[in-house]
C-alpha cells in the first residue's frame, strides 16, 4: 500500500463514492426509510474544493445543505474485497462535506431521477488534508462536528453508522473496482441544514483535524478552466 501516491488524493482524478442514509437519525430527519443495503451515488473529481477556496451555491439551487462525513482514502486497488481484509485497502482518511442542493434533490426524488444535479456540482466535496491511517486507529470511534457561523449544527459519532467501514468497502468493491486514490464518503449524522452566501463553515474530527470554508455563489457564466 502506498500512502505517498494518495497523500494528495484530491488531485488523483479518481472516484468519489458516497454512501447515503448510513445514520438512522439522519434518515429519520429527512423522513427516509432505513436502508437494508448501502445507498450509493458518485461525485466527479471536479467536486473537490480545498480550504482557501469557497464552496459555491449552484446557480440553480436556493437551498444548499451541509453534511459532515468521514472520508476513507483507498490505498490499494481491489474488487470483491472481503470484510476481513478490507482495512488493508485503506491508506487513510479525510474530513469531508457532502454539500447537497436539497431543493434539487427533493425534485429529483419526486420525479424518480438520479441525484447528480443535487450532489455532483463543482465544489460539492470540500475536503481536509489527508489523515494517515495511524491517526485514526478505529474508524468506528470518530467524533464529527460542524458549526455554521460558530453555531453547532452537527455532532455525531461513526459508532452510529448502520454499515461499518469494512462493510462499505466490501459492498462497494462488489459493484465497482476500487482504485488507489478513490475516496469513500461514509454518510452524515443528523443535523443537516441550510447554508447561505457569506456563511462560515467549520468542521472537525475531534482531536484530529478541523477545517474552515466560506460560502459563495456560482456565477452562471462561460469560462475556461
Ligand atoms: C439524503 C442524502 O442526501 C443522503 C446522504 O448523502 C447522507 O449522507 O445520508
Ligand atoms: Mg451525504
Amino acid at each position: 500500500m502506498s500512502t505517498r501516491n494518495v497523500a494528495r488524493f484530491w488531485e488523483c482524478g479518481k472516484k468519489i463514492i458516497c454512501v447515503g442514509r448510513n445514520y438512522a437519525e439522519h434518515a429519520k430527519e429527512l423522513k427516509n426509510e432505513l436502508p437494508t443495503e448501502p445507498v450509493l451515488f458518485l461525485k466527479p473529481p471536479t467536486a473537490y474544493v480545498k480550504e482557501g477556496s469557497p464552496i459555491l451555491v449552484p446557480h440553480y439551487s436556493s437551498n444548499l445543505h451541509h453534511e459532515v462525513e468521514l472520508g476513507v482514502v483507498v490505498g490499494k486497488a481491489g474488487r470483491d474485497i472481503p470484510q476481513t481484509s478490507a482495512m488493508q485497502h485503506v491508506a487513510g482518511y479525510a474530513l469531508c462535506l457532502d454539500m447537497t442542493a436539497r431543493d434539487v434533490q427533493d425534485q429529483c426524488k419526486a420525479k424518480g431521477l438520479p441525484w447528480t444535479l443535487a450532489k455532483a456540482f463543482d465544489t460539492s466535496c470540500p475536503v481536509s488534508d489527508f489523515i494517515p491511517k495511524e491517526r485514526i486507529p478505529d474508524p468506528a470511534r470518530v467524533e464529527l462536528w460542524l458549526r455554521v457561523n460558530n453555531v453547532i449544527r452537527q455532532r455525531g459519532s461513526t459508532a452510529q453508522m448502520i454499515f461499518s467501514v469494512p462493510c462499505l468497502i466490501s459492498y462497494i468493491s462488489g459493484v465497482m473496482a476500487l482504485e488507489e486514490g478513490d475516496l469513500i464518503l461514509t454518510g452524515t449524522p443528523k443535523g443537516v441544514g441550510a447554508v447561505n452566501e457569506h456563511d462560515e463553515l467549520q468542521a472537525g474530527i475531534e482531536g484530529v483535524i478541523n477545517m474552515t470554508f466560506t460560502v459563495g455563489r456560482q456565477a452562471f457564466t462561460s469560462s475556461d478552466i
